[in-house]
């Protein structure tokens, strides 16, 4: 267990210490989690459920006299990364600080204590959702993945004749929902990068509490030629009034996942089938998400909004770089600063064949987050360098770099942590 390491002061020359959790500070921990985002204290029986989903390790605590004041946690898992590999990641699933105590150095020092710890350990890389895009850049964090939020009319979308419609969609009870969908998202698998594998500590306390039998949320399963292949969690929000009586319910996509575009295609048209609905929402789908061209008018799919969904920290930087796949270009000399995780600091060749550190002239400067960016493919290296984020020290890398970085599909990860 790694050491406990001083935090900081505090008002008036009130000391806290940053150290991993034990058993006994679990609830104390998750409830001071829970009031940081403006949720109430965990009851018993949801305890009773979920504490399975909240276990001591990779947790770090700050702590004022005896009491909790702060909380990092994650666990461990696989994330896809451009080329297909499935590679160690640590999923930052809580960051929290009392909220008489922020702004006094709480979070960076428990930061400090959690990267340090993903570093000793050799994890690559680590992965978070931000409640603010403004918090985590200078922890090395960068917005690696975008998600689009739409709202698709009902009735009036109609999808165009030469989508496919193959297979069945049949409703499960929220016995089967707690049931099937875990092993049915691993047969799905991890087919973009960004996408995460989920542990067994995900499902009781994200999908459970959402489906199980207390829960309100329905769940949709795909059946194709070769079985289940696809499943959506959605759920229904009542909006008729006095004043608009015939106002149908909007069904709200939390989670909908697919092996490929047969099955999606089929998810979609089911939602857009139920009856007594004025519109379908979704957050957080992939940019790339073709539903509007499914649609004979493709306004009645409206992006609402584009937002950050995934940020990526290299850890390793080496090993990260040298974890993903590159499109044939020649090679490009990167100058990664990393000002917490010092050891990155260096310079990089980046090319189809490899990655190796070297002692050669860079190409591109640019910062261990700028890197975040990059490393999953959502943004070029032409708008990164146009918005000032990378530093050109040789033009005719540019052009090289971007072939090198680009994929074909847009980042995602599509689950909730
Ligand atoms: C992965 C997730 O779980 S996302 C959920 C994150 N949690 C929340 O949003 C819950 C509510 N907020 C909080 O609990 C706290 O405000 C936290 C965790 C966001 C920040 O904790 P703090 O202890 O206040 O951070 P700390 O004092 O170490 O701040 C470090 C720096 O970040 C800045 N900062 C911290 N939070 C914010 C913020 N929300 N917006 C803008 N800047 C911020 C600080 O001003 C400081 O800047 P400086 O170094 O230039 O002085």
């Amino acid at each position: 267990m790694p050491a406990p390491v001083p935090g900081g002061k505090i008002g008036r020359m009130t000391a806290f210490e940053v150290r991993p959790i034990t058993d006994d500070e679990r609830r104390s921990t998750l409830d001071l989690l829970r009031r940081a985002l403006h949720t109430r204290r965990i009851t018993d029986d949801a305890w009773a459920r979920s504490a399975v989903s909240w276990p001591a390790e990779h947790k770090f605590a700050a702590f004022e006299g005896g009491d909790p004041i702060g909380i990092v946690s994650s666990f461990d898992t696989e994330i896809a990364v451009p080329g297909g590999r499935a590679v160690p990641v640590a999923a930052v699933d809580g960051v929290g600080v009392r909220a008489d105590r922020t702004r006094r150095g709480v979070l960076s020092a428990m930061m400090a204590a959690q990267l340090g710890d993903f570093a000793a350990r050799g994890l690559p890389l680590a992965v978070l959702h931000a409640s603010e895009p403004t918090i985590y850049g200078r922890f090395g964090y960068g917005s690696a993945a975008l998600g689009k939020t739409l709202r698709v009319a009902r009735p009036a979308a109609r999808f165009h004749e030469r989508v496919p419609a193959v297979g069945d969609v049949r409703m499960l009870t929220p016995e089967e929902a707690v049931k099937e969908l875990p092993a049915l998202y691993e047969r799905i698998g991890l087919h973009r990068p960004g996408m995460i594998a989920r542990p067994d500590v995900w499902w009781p306390a994200t999908h459970e509490r959402h489906v199980g039998p207390d829960a309100g949320y329905l769940v949709a399963v795909h059946s194709g030629p070769d079985g289940d292949d696809g499943f959506v969690v959605y759920d229904t929000i009542g909006r008729r009034s006095l004043d608009s009586p015939d106002e149908g319910a909007v069904l709200d996509v939390r989670d909908l996942h697919a092996a490929g575009p047969a099955a999606r295609a089929a998810l979609w048209r089911f939602l857009l089938s139920v009856d007594l609905v004025s519109g379908v929402h979704a957050r957080h789908r992939p940019v790339d998400e073709p539903l509007a061209v499914m649609l004979t008018d493709h306004r009645h799919a409206a992006t609402l909004a584009v937002e950050d969904d995934l940020w990526l920290r290299p850890v390793d930087v080496e090993a990260a770089l040298g974890a993903r796949s590159y499109r044939a270009a020649g090679p490009v000399v990167l100058a990664v600063t990393d000002r917490t995780l010092t050891a990155n600091t260096g310079h990089y060749e980046v090319g189809p064949d490899g990655v190796r550190r070297t002692s050669a002239a860079p190409d591109l400067a640019l910062d261990v987050d700028t890197l975040g960016m990059l490393y999953l493919g959502q943004w070029s290296v032409t708008a990164l360098a146009h918005a000032g984020r990378i530093e050109v020290r040789d033009e005719a890398a540019v052009a090289r770099a971007d072939e090198l970085f680009t994929t074909v599909t847009a980042p995602w990860c599509g689950t909730h942590f």
